[in-house]
Protein backbone atom coordinates (compact mmCIF):
# COMPACT_ATOMS: atom_id res chain seq x y z
CA UNK A 1 0.00 0.00 0.00
CA UNK A 2 1.57 3.10 -1.33
CA UNK A 3 0.35 7.04 -1.23
CA UNK A 4 2.59 9.34 -3.31
CA UNK A 5 2.43 12.60 -3.60
CA UNK A 6 3.81 13.83 -6.69
CA UNK A 7 5.31 17.11 -7.03
CA UNK A 8 2.44 19.25 -5.70
CA UNK A 9 2.12 22.73 -5.75
CA UNK A 10 -0.95 25.11 -4.18
CA UNK A 11 -1.27 29.09 -4.59
CA UNK A 12 -4.65 31.00 -3.00
CA UNK A 13 -5.27 33.96 -3.80
CA UNK A 14 -5.02 34.25 -7.89
CA UNK A 15 -1.45 33.43 -7.18
CA UNK A 16 -0.40 35.23 -4.87
CA UNK A 17 0.04 33.40 -2.11
CA UNK A 18 2.16 30.31 -1.76
CA UNK A 19 0.78 27.46 0.67
CA UNK A 20 2.70 24.27 -1.27
CA UNK A 21 5.66 24.72 -3.30
CA UNK A 22 6.54 21.39 -5.39
CA UNK A 23 6.09 18.61 -2.36
CA UNK A 24 6.66 14.92 -2.88
CA UNK A 25 6.00 12.63 -0.38
CA UNK A 26 6.30 8.90 -0.47
CA UNK A 27 3.74 7.26 2.41
CA UNK A 28 3.29 3.34 3.41
CA UNK A 29 1.54 1.99 6.45
CA UNK A 30 2.69 3.28 9.66
CA UNK A 31 2.60 6.50 11.56
CA UNK A 32 3.89 9.81 9.97
CA UNK A 33 4.28 12.96 11.94
CA UNK A 34 3.62 16.14 10.30
CA UNK A 35 5.02 18.90 12.09
CA UNK A 36 5.76 22.93 10.67
CA UNK A 37 5.33 25.89 11.98
CA UNK A 38 2.11 27.93 11.55
CA UNK A 39 1.55 28.78 7.37
CA UNK A 40 4.12 25.48 6.61
CA UNK A 41 1.55 23.99 4.50
CA UNK A 42 -0.10 21.56 6.53
CA UNK A 43 -3.50 21.81 6.37
CA UNK A 44 -3.53 22.51 2.83
CA UNK A 45 -1.62 19.13 1.82
CA UNK A 46 -4.24 17.09 4.22
CA UNK A 47 -6.96 19.03 1.79
CA UNK A 48 -5.10 17.53 -1.32
CA UNK A 49 -4.96 14.28 0.55
CA UNK A 50 -8.22 13.79 1.21
CA UNK A 51 -9.26 15.20 -2.17
CA UNK A 52 -11.00 18.21 -0.95
CA UNK A 53 -8.72 20.48 -2.65
CA UNK A 54 -7.17 20.06 -6.23
CA UNK A 55 -3.43 20.93 -6.33
CA UNK A 56 -2.42 23.67 -9.40
CA UNK A 57 -0.11 21.20 -10.14
CA UNK A 58 1.35 17.21 -9.38
CA UNK A 59 -0.79 14.22 -8.41
CA UNK A 60 -1.59 12.13 -5.53
CA UNK A 61 -1.46 8.50 -6.12
CA UNK A 62 -2.92 5.67 -4.38
CA UNK A 63 -1.43 2.29 -5.30
CA UNK A 64 -0.10 4.44 -8.50
CA UNK A 65 -3.80 5.57 -9.23
CA UNK A 66 -4.49 8.95 -9.15
CA UNK A 67 -6.94 9.51 -5.92
CA UNK A 68 -9.64 12.13 -8.28
CA UNK A 69 -10.03 9.27 -10.66
CA UNK A 70 -10.89 6.64 -7.70
CA UNK A 71 -13.41 8.76 -6.76
CA UNK A 72 -15.95 7.60 -4.35
CA UNK A 73 -13.40 4.27 -4.12
CA UNK A 74 -10.87 6.52 -2.65
CA UNK A 75 -12.88 8.16 0.05
CA UNK A 76 -14.09 4.64 1.22
CA UNK A 77 -10.77 3.93 2.40
CA UNK A 78 -10.25 7.40 4.34
CA UNK A 79 -10.49 8.48 7.76
CA UNK A 80 -10.17 11.94 8.88
CA UNK A 81 -10.27 13.58 11.99
CA UNK A 82 -10.15 17.38 11.67
CA UNK A 83 -9.27 19.79 14.08
CA UNK A 84 -12.16 20.14 17.24
CA UNK A 85 -15.19 22.49 15.97
CA UNK A 86 -18.60 22.36 15.23
CA UNK A 87 -19.43 19.03 17.30
CA UNK A 88 -22.98 18.60 17.84
CA UNK A 89 -23.09 19.32 21.03
CA UNK A 90 -26.48 18.41 21.76
CA UNK A 91 -26.28 14.98 19.75
CA UNK A 92 -25.15 12.44 22.59
CA UNK A 93 -22.15 10.10 21.61
CA UNK A 94 -24.08 7.43 20.15
CA UNK A 95 -25.93 9.61 17.44
CA UNK A 96 -22.90 11.81 16.50
CA UNK A 97 -21.33 7.63 15.27
CA UNK A 98 -25.06 7.27 13.96
CA UNK A 99 -25.43 10.23 11.90
CA UNK A 100 -21.51 10.27 10.75
CA UNK A 101 -21.97 6.42 9.65
CA UNK A 102 -25.50 7.74 7.62
CA UNK A 103 -23.41 10.43 6.31
CA UNK A 104 -19.90 8.05 5.19
CA UNK A 105 -23.18 5.38 3.70
CA UNK A 106 -22.54 2.35 6.13
CA UNK A 107 -24.94 -0.41 6.14
CA UNK A 108 -27.20 0.02 8.84
CA UNK A 109 -25.68 -3.51 10.01
CA UNK A 110 -21.83 -2.48 9.76
CA UNK A 111 -22.84 0.48 11.30
CA UNK A 112 -24.27 -1.36 14.45
CA UNK A 113 -21.32 -3.28 14.56
CA UNK A 114 -18.72 -0.69 13.64
CA UNK A 115 -20.10 1.88 16.42
CA UNK A 116 -20.39 -0.80 18.83
CA UNK A 117 -16.83 -2.26 18.25
CA UNK A 118 -15.19 1.78 18.32
CA UNK A 119 -16.87 2.96 21.09
CA UNK A 120 -15.47 0.47 23.49
CA UNK A 121 -11.82 0.82 21.73
CA UNK A 122 -11.93 4.57 22.64
CA UNK A 123 -13.45 3.86 26.43
CA UNK A 124 -16.48 5.72 25.89
CA UNK A 125 -19.46 3.19 26.00
CA UNK A 126 -20.24 4.19 29.33
CA UNK A 127 -20.70 7.64 27.89
CA UNK A 128 -21.75 7.05 25.03
CA UNK A 129 -25.33 8.55 25.78
CA UNK A 130 -24.26 11.37 27.24
CA UNK A 131 -24.83 14.93 25.17
CA UNK A 132 -21.37 15.66 23.41
CA UNK A 133 -21.83 19.40 25.08
CA UNK A 134 -21.05 17.48 28.64
CA UNK A 135 -17.93 15.95 27.21
CA UNK A 136 -14.19 16.75 28.01
CA UNK A 137 -11.85 17.61 25.55
CA UNK A 138 -10.68 14.48 25.61
CA UNK A 139 -13.92 12.70 25.08
CA UNK A 140 -14.91 14.84 22.32
CA UNK A 141 -11.20 13.82 20.91
CA UNK A 142 -11.83 10.28 20.89
CA UNK A 143 -15.62 10.62 19.69
CA UNK A 144 -13.35 12.49 16.82
CA UNK A 145 -11.40 9.89 16.18
CA UNK A 146 -13.98 7.15 16.37
CA UNK A 147 -15.87 8.58 14.05
CA UNK A 148 -13.01 8.56 11.30
CA UNK A 149 -12.46 4.55 11.96
CA UNK A 150 -15.94 4.18 11.30
CA UNK A 151 -15.01 3.01 7.81
CA UNK A 152 -11.93 1.00 8.72
CA UNK A 153 -9.91 3.53 6.59
CA UNK A 154 -6.44 2.31 5.32
CA UNK A 155 -5.65 5.98 5.50
CA UNK A 156 -6.23 8.24 8.61
CA UNK A 157 -5.48 11.54 8.72
CA UNK A 158 -5.29 13.36 12.05
CA UNK A 159 -5.04 17.13 12.52
CA UNK A 160 -4.16 18.06 16.10
CA UNK A 161 -5.69 14.96 17.69
CA UNK A 162 -4.07 16.23 20.96
CA UNK A 163 -4.94 19.87 21.00
CA UNK A 164 -5.92 21.32 24.40
CA UNK A 165 -5.07 17.69 26.33
CA UNK A 166 -3.79 17.02 29.70
CA UNK A 167 -0.82 15.25 29.46
CA UNK A 168 -2.63 11.89 30.99
CA UNK A 169 -5.42 12.20 27.83
CA UNK A 170 -2.54 13.15 25.72
CA UNK A 171 -0.70 9.77 26.32
CA UNK A 172 -3.45 7.68 26.11
CA UNK A 173 -4.48 9.05 22.81
CA UNK A 174 -1.05 8.95 21.49
CA UNK A 175 -0.77 5.33 22.73
CA UNK A 176 -4.42 4.70 21.45
CA UNK A 177 -3.25 5.78 17.88
CA UNK A 178 -0.33 3.74 18.00
CA UNK A 179 -2.69 0.70 18.41
CA UNK A 180 -4.55 1.83 15.58
CA UNK A 181 -2.08 2.22 13.29
CA UNK A 182 -1.04 -1.51 11.98
CA UNK A 183 -2.02 -1.93 8.21
CA UNK A 184 -2.98 1.94 7.62
CA UNK A 185 -1.21 4.79 6.87
CA UNK A 186 -1.34 7.63 9.34
CA UNK A 187 -0.92 11.20 8.87
CA UNK A 188 -0.52 13.14 11.97
CA UNK A 189 -0.37 16.82 11.70
CA UNK A 190 0.55 18.85 15.25
CA UNK A 191 2.08 21.31 17.02
CA UNK A 192 2.69 19.01 19.92
CA UNK A 193 6.62 17.62 18.80
CA UNK A 194 7.00 14.86 22.12
CA UNK A 195 3.53 12.95 21.06
CA UNK A 196 4.77 12.20 17.29
CA UNK A 197 8.41 11.73 18.85
CA UNK A 198 7.68 8.63 20.44
CA UNK A 199 5.32 6.71 17.73
CA UNK A 200 5.96 7.99 14.08
CA UNK A 201 7.94 5.78 12.15
CA UNK A 202 8.92 8.99 9.71
CA UNK A 203 9.02 12.85 10.47
CA UNK A 204 7.67 14.96 8.10
CA UNK A 205 9.28 19.18 9.15
CA UNK A 206 7.52 21.41 6.28
CA UNK A 207 8.29 25.06 6.38
CA UNK A 208 6.98 27.39 3.68
CA UNK A 209 5.19 24.86 1.36
CA UNK A 210 8.41 22.81 1.46
CA UNK A 211 9.76 19.58 2.44
CA UNK A 212 12.31 20.17 5.02
CA UNK A 213 13.13 16.49 5.81
CA UNK A 214 11.10 12.87 5.80
CA UNK A 215 12.97 10.81 7.46
CA UNK A 216 12.68 8.30 10.86
CA UNK A 217 13.19 10.07 14.30
CA UNK A 218 16.66 8.44 14.98
CA UNK A 219 18.48 10.05 11.71
CA UNK A 220 17.27 13.13 12.56
CA UNK A 221 18.23 13.31 15.92
CA UNK A 222 21.59 12.22 14.90
CA UNK A 223 22.11 15.32 12.69
CA UNK A 224 21.22 17.51 16.27
CA UNK A 225 24.38 16.10 17.91
CA UNK A 226 26.62 18.98 19.11
CA UNK A 227 23.88 20.94 18.89
CA UNK A 228 22.27 21.11 21.89
CA UNK A 229 23.85 22.23 25.60
CA UNK A 230 22.76 22.47 28.76
CA UNK A 231 25.06 25.45 30.78
CA UNK A 232 23.92 26.40 34.46
CA UNK A 233 24.21 29.61 35.10
CA UNK A 234 22.95 33.01 37.66
CA UNK A 235 19.34 33.72 37.37
CA UNK A 236 20.96 37.45 36.37
CA UNK A 237 22.93 35.71 33.09
CA UNK A 238 19.46 34.81 31.92
CA UNK A 239 18.70 38.15 29.98
CA UNK A 240 21.72 37.93 28.30
CA UNK A 241 21.70 34.12 27.23
CA UNK A 242 18.18 34.48 25.77
CA UNK A 243 19.44 37.24 23.94
CA UNK A 244 21.94 35.71 22.49
CA UNK A 245 21.38 32.19 22.14
CA UNK A 246 18.12 29.95 21.21
CA UNK A 247 17.10 29.13 24.31
CA UNK A 248 14.65 25.30 24.53
CA UNK A 249 14.44 25.48 28.27
CA UNK A 250 14.89 26.90 31.58
CA UNK A 251 14.62 25.29 34.62
CA UNK A 252 15.04 26.70 37.80
CA UNK A 253 17.91 24.99 40.05
CA UNK A 254 18.71 25.92 43.51
CA UNK A 255 20.00 29.57 43.24
CA UNK A 256 20.49 29.23 39.64
CA UNK A 257 18.92 28.42 36.05
CA UNK A 258 19.84 25.64 34.28
CA UNK A 259 19.38 26.58 30.21
CA UNK A 260 18.82 24.42 27.40
CA UNK A 261 20.62 26.09 24.60
CA UNK A 262 20.45 25.00 20.73
CA UNK A 263 23.05 26.08 17.95
CA UNK A 264 25.54 25.20 15.97
CA UNK A 265 28.12 26.80 18.83
CA UNK A 266 28.81 25.71 22.10
CA UNK A 267 28.19 28.65 24.48
CA UNK A 268 31.37 30.44 25.30
CA UNK A 269 30.85 32.51 28.32
CA UNK A 270 29.81 29.20 30.84
CA UNK A 271 30.31 25.80 31.20
CA UNK A 272 28.35 23.97 28.79
CA UNK A 273 27.84 20.75 28.23
CA UNK A 274 26.75 18.74 25.54
CA UNK A 275 23.26 17.07 25.93
CA UNK A 276 21.07 14.46 24.11
CA UNK A 277 19.02 15.97 21.23
CA UNK A 278 14.58 15.59 21.27
CA UNK A 279 12.54 16.64 18.13
CA UNK A 280 11.40 19.65 20.16
CA UNK A 281 15.37 20.47 19.96
CA UNK A 282 15.04 19.65 16.41
CA UNK A 283 12.07 22.48 15.69
CA UNK A 284 14.19 24.99 17.33
CA UNK A 285 16.75 24.77 15.88
CA UNK A 286 15.41 24.55 12.29
CA UNK A 287 12.50 27.09 12.86
CA UNK A 288 13.09 29.17 15.38
CA UNK A 289 16.81 29.66 14.26
CA UNK A 290 15.79 29.42 10.65
CA UNK A 291 18.93 27.27 9.84
CA UNK A 292 18.91 24.24 7.93
CA UNK A 293 21.02 20.94 8.03
CA UNK A 294 24.21 20.41 6.31
CA UNK A 295 23.56 17.84 3.18
N1 LIG B 1 -8.10 29.70 1.78
C1 LIG B 1 -6.96 30.38 1.78
N2 LIG B 1 -6.84 31.56 1.15
C2 LIG B 1 -5.69 32.26 1.14
N3 LIG B 1 -4.56 31.84 1.76
C3 LIG B 1 -4.60 30.66 2.41
C4 LIG B 1 -5.80 29.88 2.47
N4 LIG B 1 -5.55 28.77 3.21
C5 LIG B 1 -4.25 28.86 3.59
N5 LIG B 1 -3.69 29.99 3.11
C6 LIG B 1 -2.28 30.41 3.29
O1 LIG B 1 -1.45 29.36 2.78
C7 LIG B 1 -0.35 29.12 3.64
C8 LIG B 1 -0.38 27.69 4.15
O2 LIG B 1 -1.50 27.55 5.02
P1 LIG B 1 -1.90 26.20 5.78
O3 LIG B 1 -3.17 26.48 6.52
O4 LIG B 1 -1.89 25.09 4.80
O5 LIG B 1 -0.67 26.04 6.78
P2 LIG B 1 -0.57 25.19 8.15
O6 LIG B 1 0.81 24.64 8.16
O7 LIG B 1 -1.70 24.23 8.22
O8 LIG B 1 -0.74 26.31 9.24
P3 LIG B 1 -1.34 26.15 10.75
O9 LIG B 1 -0.32 25.39 11.52
O10 LIG B 1 -1.42 27.59 11.18
O11 LIG B 1 -2.67 25.48 10.63
C9 LIG B 1 -0.44 30.17 4.75
O12 LIG B 1 0.38 31.24 4.40
C10 LIG B 1 -1.91 30.57 4.74
O13 LIG B 1 -2.05 31.89 5.17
Amino acid sequence: MKLSIHNISKRYNKGKKRALDHLSLELTPGVYGILGPNGAGKSTLMNIITDNLKPDSGQVTFNGQNITELGKSYRDILGYMPQQQGLYEDFTGRRFLWYMAALKGLPKSLAEERIRHLLQIVNLEQDANKRLGSYSGGMKQRILIAQALLNDPKILILDEPTAGLDPKERIRIRNFISTIAMNKIVILATHVVPDIEFIAKQIILMKQGQLVIQDEPQPILNRMRDKVFEVHIPVEDLEQAQRKYNVSNILSEGDGVSVRIVGDECPSEWEAQSVKPNLEDVYLYLFEGNRSFPS
